[in-house]
């Protein structure tokens, strides 16, 4: 069965680098965010067009929960920022930590935020599927947004309503009509740097753009994350689906750049 990859003692982020060597590589994911970065002046603004997006289904695939999109024409794309050509909108995700603990994959100035909503696009100018893009230097842009705890989040709820359905890993269940500009924060101010995907096959192919205000969840809404499981319905140990986040990785003399 491939890859038994996890976030767990044995088969965690500190032994991914036995079945996927490029853990050590020179671009990887997630970074910190030191206090000072330098501004660009020729970084653009981020658009997201996603007017017309059309999400298919919501699923556990043992990892996290995903929202998938159909990606088979340009409804739903980012471009503008770092970003030379549009970059279409394959699924979203999130990773978070236990009960009481932080679980975003990106730190700022050493400070984690309790969970990280990555927003996944794709090269599809230059590339002709997510697969053949996901292995090229240029052909994913993540949009990264951190989650702090607070009031209720007045749209997340349509997302934890729908994890009652896909609490086994291996589960899926219909989720259309969900625009994901509704879990945007106010200000489109990003970071942006060169990194790679933060699970296995962790493949070099990230351009990182990751907004610099966090929106507001409450810790209610954060626990329902936590009812969902890392194994399936068949498998006998229960496991909860919690801190399912990668520590940051060596930066390796990248530059972080930082939007106005
Ligand atoms: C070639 C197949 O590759 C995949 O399926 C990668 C899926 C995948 C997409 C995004 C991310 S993240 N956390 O960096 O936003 C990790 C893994
Ligand atoms: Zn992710």
């Amino acid at each position: 069965k491939g890859n038994h990859w996890g976030y767990g003692q044995e088969n965690g982020p500190d032994v991914w680098h036995k079945n996927y060597p490029v853990a050590l590589g020179s671009r990887q994911s997630p970074i910190d965010i030191p206090r000072q970065v330098s501004h660009d002046p020729s970084l653009g603004p981020i658009v997201l067009d996603y007017d017309h997006c059309t999400s298919i289904n919501i699923s556990n695939n043992g990892h996290s929960v995903v929202v998938y999109f159909d990606d088979t024409d340009d409804r739903s794309v980012i471009h503008g920022g770092p970003l030379e050509n549009p970059y279409r909108l394959k699924q979203f995700h999130f990773h978070w930590g236990g009960k009481g603990c932080d679980g975003s994959e990106h730190t700022v100035a050493g400070n984690s935020y309790a969970s990280e909503l990555h927003l996944v696009h794709w090269n599809a100018v230059k590339y002709k599927s997510f697969d053949h893009a996901a292995a090229a230097p240029d052909g994913l842009a993540v949009v990264g947004i951190f989650l702090e705890t607070g009031d209720d989040h007045r749209w997340l709820h349509t997302i934890t309503d729908a994890m009652y359905m896909v609490k086994y890993k291996g589960s899926v269940t219909d989720f259309k009509g969900f625009n994901p500009k509704c879990l945007l924060p106010s200000s489109l101010h990003y970071w942006t740097y060169l990194g790679s995907l933060t699970t296995p096959p962790l493949h070099e192919s990230v351009t990182w753009i990751l907004l610099k205000d966090p929106i507001a969840v409450s810790e209610k809404q954060l626990g329902k994350f936590r009812l969902l499981q890392f194994t399936g319905e068949e498998e006998d140990q229960r496991s909860r689906m919690e801190n399912n986040f990668r520590p940051p990785q060596p930066l390796k003399g990248r530059r972080i750049r930082s939007s106005n």
